[in-house]
């Protein structure tokens, strides 16, 4: 067997061992290391270069899989290239979810050293694996258990999202491993139940329990712990907890009368109005609204073409999530945060801990009563499907009027597929709009180019996001 070949079969043993500093050590410190760019939503796409990108890169997958095995089958050398032709044999950590992918690794060695690695699959394969089941499309109900388990879904919602309100993940994350004991002390329980709750969290894949101690398992350690600001996505479920839970039990009155189910919505026609009247209120909802566009936001960020555009605004831009990340990625960019006054000291947090106050402004404006900023791009999250049809066209012609000649428009949020048969997360979306606000619902790419369209818009065109997202893109 040649030096090369040696040297990769050590890598591929060292990764399987968990050695990532062994395997790092084989590799050139400005290795490229490549992967396809259909898994950068995850986090796992496109070209790194060097040693701390791919160490980076190595600990990104541990959150995105559970387990991951490489099974190289074949080791074929030319010259100063190895393809290793083998399979993938993965779980995902969010959906738990176990599959086999088949791969193509080529290397190239030089001097003893990998100086490129290049892995090739079929990321539709890896992403119907990691991906949620029901995050878009849910599989029938076809079975009395399976209509049983989704017609009481509140059950395990509910002990998730008190599981978050508790704080039981950022607890155990500061703290690790807690018995029950010590968890019922920390946490302030009485004890009944404790264990029930305790160990349903087990079975949700949510906590993994060893000697009756337990701990976060890799999808609550990343998601559910508040400290990781960048990957925490609680907020929203703090929100659905604390208000949201509520309206819902009203679904039916909603259905009969048309009419929001949100207590402190009654008689008011701007839902925000009475929302951001409660100091309390405005923190928790910047913060799920952080929560539930993190994905989103991470795949915009490697999507769009941002290198043929020097600025951006994000209107209704709550907390300021989209842009400090994603200025923190394109250096070039400057930002305008446009949103109702109320929302400016929690976008002035996220700018001060970014440290982005040279690139990145706040705009206070309404967009009922004056134009939206004038830059090259113009983002519209999760802000269309709040309203009814008349303000969403509003919202489009105001984007297309602040906009130069050949800027762009880039509205997302969860799109209810063309059929409106598939997306079912975007359709009970739908929904949380009927009980939530007095006109808003959520629509498909098809309805969305339609009043972009009319607006003024050309070119315009879907893409797929993360989980049930997507953007529709329009351009003046
Ligand atoms: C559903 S949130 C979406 C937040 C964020 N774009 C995202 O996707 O996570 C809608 C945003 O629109 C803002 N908004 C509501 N009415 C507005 C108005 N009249 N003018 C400007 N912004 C408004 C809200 O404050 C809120 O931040």
């Amino acid at each position: 067997m040649s030096n090369n070949t040696e040297l990769i079969r050590a890598s591929y043993a060292a990764f399987q061992r968990g050695d990532i500093d062994a395997v790092l050590d084989l590799f050139h410190p400005d290795v490229t290391w490549v992967h396809p760019d259909g898994m950068a939503d995850h986090g796992l796409g496109g070209t790194k270069k060097g040693l701390a990108e791919v160490r980076a890169f190595m600990a990104r997958a541990r959150t995105v899989f559970s387990e991951l095995r490489q099974e190289p089958h074949e080791f074929l050398e030319s010259g100063d290239r190895v393809v290793v032709l083998g399979a993938l044999h993965m779980r995902g950590a969010l959906s738990g979810t176990a599959g086999t992918v088949r791969m193509v690794h080529t290397w190239r060695i030089t001097d003893g050293k990998v100086t490129h690695f290049e892995d090739l699959h079929d990321t539709h394969d890896v992403r119907r694996i990691v991906e949620p089941p029901g995050a878009s499309r849910r599989e029938p109900l076809a079975s009395p258990g399976q209509i049983l388990d989704a017609g009481l879904g509140f059950w395990s919602a509910k002990v998730i999202q008190t599981a978050v309100e508790l704080r039981v993940f950022t607890v155990l994350a500061a703290a690790g491993p807690l018995d029950a004991e010590q968890l019922r002390e920390r946490l302030g329980l009485h004890g009944r139940g404790l264990l029930d709750f305790l160990d349903a969290l087990v079975s949700l894949g949510l906590l993994d329990r060893e000697e009756g101690r337990y701990r976060n398992l890799p999808p609550a350690d990343t998601f559910l712990d508040e400290a990781k600001t960048d990957s925490y996505i609680g907020g929203l479920l703090e929100v659905a907890s604390d208000h949201w839970y509520e309206s819902w039990g009203s679904l039916r009155r909603a259905l009969v009368t048309g009419e929001p189910q949100e207590k402190i919505s009654e008689g008011v026609s701007d839902p925000f109005d009475a929302l951001y009247a409660d100091p309390e209120r405005t923190r928790m909802f910047q913060r799920a609204m952080t929560g539930g566009s993190t994905a989103s936001i991470a795949a915009i960020i490697d999507r769009f073409p941002w290198s043929r555009f020097g600025t951006v605004a994000d209107v209704g831009c709550a907390e300021g999530a989209l842009l400090s990340r994603l200025l923190r990625r394109h250096r070039h960019l400057r930002g305008t945060g446009f949103d109702l006054p109320a929302v400016e000291p929690y976008f002035g947090e996220t700018v001060a801990a970014a440290g982005l106050e040279d690139r990145l402004a706040f705009q206070a404006g309404d967009f009922f009563t004056g134009p939206m900023p004038s830059t090259d791009v113009i983002v519209l999250g999760h802000a269309l499907h709040d309203w009814n049809l008349d303000t969403k066209r509003m919202l489009l012609r105001k984007a297309y009027e602040a906009l130069p000649e050949g800027g762009r428009v880039i509205v997302y949020e969860a799109l209810i597929d063309d059929e409106r048969r598939h997306n079912t997360f975007a359709l009970l979306m739908s929904l949380h709009m009927l009980v939530e606000s007095p006109g808003g619902f959520d629509y498909t790419g098809a309805d969305c180019i339609g009043w972009m369209t009319d607006a003024g818009f050309r070119d315009c065109y879907v893409e797929h996001l993360a989980g049930p997202e997507s953007m529709v893109v329009g351009t003046k």
